[in-house]
């Protein structure tokens, strides 16, 4: 039989922000793996086109009359036209079942070197979009009575490391968010899900390292660095059996246990190990901490001496 928390993935219409590249282009193609009609939102037109042609290809292969769709929208418009956006989408393949917020950006730099504007940039993008498309599509599954609305936050989103002083609030901003519209639409039988990724290898990831501080750097990458398609499954897989959190790898496994919190678990299994095993977590988390600091003050003695030598060579 199957369990009251699955969902079925057949013949829904997904929409992805996001979906014309990385993470979001994996998760759009694993939900037509699964059955699903697709839109996917982004800016850049030449990248949907080429995204959704590689979508449409996979559909025909199924050859179960999936359709593809794609909208340019920037995601941080004002909401009336993200709202005519998800109109428009559900008008031409269906009423949406499933949104995936993945839209996102990340700025990393010490707190005192990022531009002033990239704090608002990045709530912009990475929290308020999902705000946004939310309520553009909740009504409508509040009143059919069926849906799914994920988020994609980030292991920053869990743990708030040198670098992301503008990045984490805004993906434990999802979080809040999240757990919140979890538990009102309940009784609506609207499920809500978060993905936390750590590192993926993905076009954003790529620029993002070329400009990483080398304390960011050495800490975020202590969480491994995965494939977009190994993301897109796991949180793909999450989706059907109900799971609210969807972390990736040991060490994401084990942060999702350290800050569950007071989020939602809807298996009695991984409640189970996040109650027995939460000591051991943290006392694993100041032990890393105590690494991080160790790495941040490594970081900037090597950064003063090399300041120092400058200055000298100068005056020489
Ligand atoms: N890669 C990583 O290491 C990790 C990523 N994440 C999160 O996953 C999500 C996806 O990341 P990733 O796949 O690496 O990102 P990419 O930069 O590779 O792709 C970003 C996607 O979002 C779209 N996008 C960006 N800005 C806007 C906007 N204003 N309006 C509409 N669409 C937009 C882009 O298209 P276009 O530019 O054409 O608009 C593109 O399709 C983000 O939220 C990120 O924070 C979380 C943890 C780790
Ligand atoms: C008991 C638990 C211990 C586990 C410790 C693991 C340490 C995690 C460090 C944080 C990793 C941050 C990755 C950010 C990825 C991201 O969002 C960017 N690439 C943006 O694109």
């Amino acid at each position: 039989m199957p369990s009251r928390r699955e969902f079925f993935l057949h013949r829904k219409h997904a929409v992805i922000t996001g979906g014309s590249k990385g993470i979001g282009f994996a998760l759009a193609s694993e939900l037509v793996n699964k059955g699903c009609h697709v839109t996917i939102i982004a800016r850049n037109v030449n990248d949907l086109k080429n995204a959704s042609g590689k979508l449409q290809e996979l559909a025909d292969s199924r050859g179960q009359n999936q359709k593809i769709a794609w909208k340019s929208v920037d995601m941080t418009a004002p909401y009336e036209i993200i709202k005519e956006a998800f109109d428009n989408a559900a008008k031409e393949l269906g009423p949406i079942d499933i949104l995936i917020n993945n839209a996102g950006h990340s700025v990393q730099a010490p707190f005192c070197d990022l531009p002033i504007t990239d704090f608002e940039n990045q709530m912009k993008i990475n929290y308020l979009s999902a705000v946004h498309a939310t309520r553009a599509v909740v009504d409508d599954m509040k009143q059919r009575q069926t849906g799914h609305i994920s988020f994609v936050s980030s292991a920053a989103g869990q743990f708030a490391i040198f670098g992301y002083s503008a990045y984490s609030p805004t993906k434990f901003a999802l979080r809040g968010f999240a757990d919140t519209l979890h538990m009102e639409l309940l009784p609506f039988k609207v499920n809500v899900g978060v993905l936390y990724p750590p590192n993926t290898d993905t076009e954003g990831f790529k620029v993002e390292i070329e400009t990483m501080p080398e304390e960011t750097r050495l800490m975020s990458e202590s969480a491994g660095l995965f494939t977009p398609d190994y993301v897109a499954q796991q949180h793909i897989s999450d989706i059907e059996s109900g799971n609210y959190s969807t972390t990736i790898g040991l060490d994401g496994w084990m942060l999702g246990n350290l800050t569950a919190g007071a989020c939602p678990e809807k298996s009695l299994a991984r409640g189970l190990v996040q109650v027995c095993f939460a000591g051991l977590f943290r006392a694993i988390t100041l032990v890393y901490l105590g690494y991080f600091n160790g790495i941040t003050k490594k970081c900037q003695k090597r950064r003063f001496k090399l300041e120092k030598e400058k200055a000298s060579n100068k005056s020489d």
